[in-house]
């Protein structure tokens, strides 16, 4: 299946100056490797927005979700707090990174280190449509384990 790709215009920032821009790291990867902007240490617990040095605009349709790393978040305990993050298509902020430490260690990160991935979507934006009464299903209100563990 052919796979189909859309450009997203992106500004480098001062402080993201000779920092590799994100990158599949494998062929069919879903993802484009984001990497820090910046030196620090987060302590057990701790969470900070990470500077990645970049600005995008994503094209109207689309978002950017920002998701963890799987290696960080198993041996380190290092996730995406808000996982997965938006980038909104009318953003034009510096993307940022909001990393937890849930680990028992404080978590060196070097300018350069890939901290999270970048994954362009599509977006399916709704309307509300209000009615007196919803239509009836099998379901009903059940949920939140009512069909058993
Ligand atoms: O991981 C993230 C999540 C968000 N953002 C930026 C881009 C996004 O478009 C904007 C707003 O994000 P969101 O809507 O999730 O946050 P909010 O708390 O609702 O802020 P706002 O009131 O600005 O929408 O913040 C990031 O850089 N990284
Ligand atoms: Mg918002």
């Amino acid at each position: 299946m052919p796979s189909t790709e859309i450009a997203i215009r992106l500004v480098r920032l001062p402080h993201g100056e000779g920092l590799p821009l994100p990158v599949y790291a494998t062929e069919h990867a879903a993802g484009m490797d984001v990497v820090s902007a910046e030196d620090l240490t987060l302590a057990p617990g701790a969470r900070h927005a990470v500077a990645t040095g970049l600005s995008i605009a994503i094209p109207e349709g689309y978002e950017v979700q920002v998701r963890p790393r799987s290696g960080l978040a198993l041996k380190y305990g290092i996730t995406c707090l808000n996982t997965p993050g938006t980038i909104d298509a009318d953003y034009r902020g510096e993307v940022k990174v909001i990393l937890a430490n849930l680990g028992s260690e404080p978590f060196a990160i070097k300018r350069g280190e890939r901290i999270a991935q970048l994954v362009p979507a599509a977006v399916q934006r709704a309307r509300w449509d209000e009615v007196e009464v919803l239509d009836e299903t099998a379901r009903g209100s059940g949920g939140f384990g009512s069909t058993g563990r």
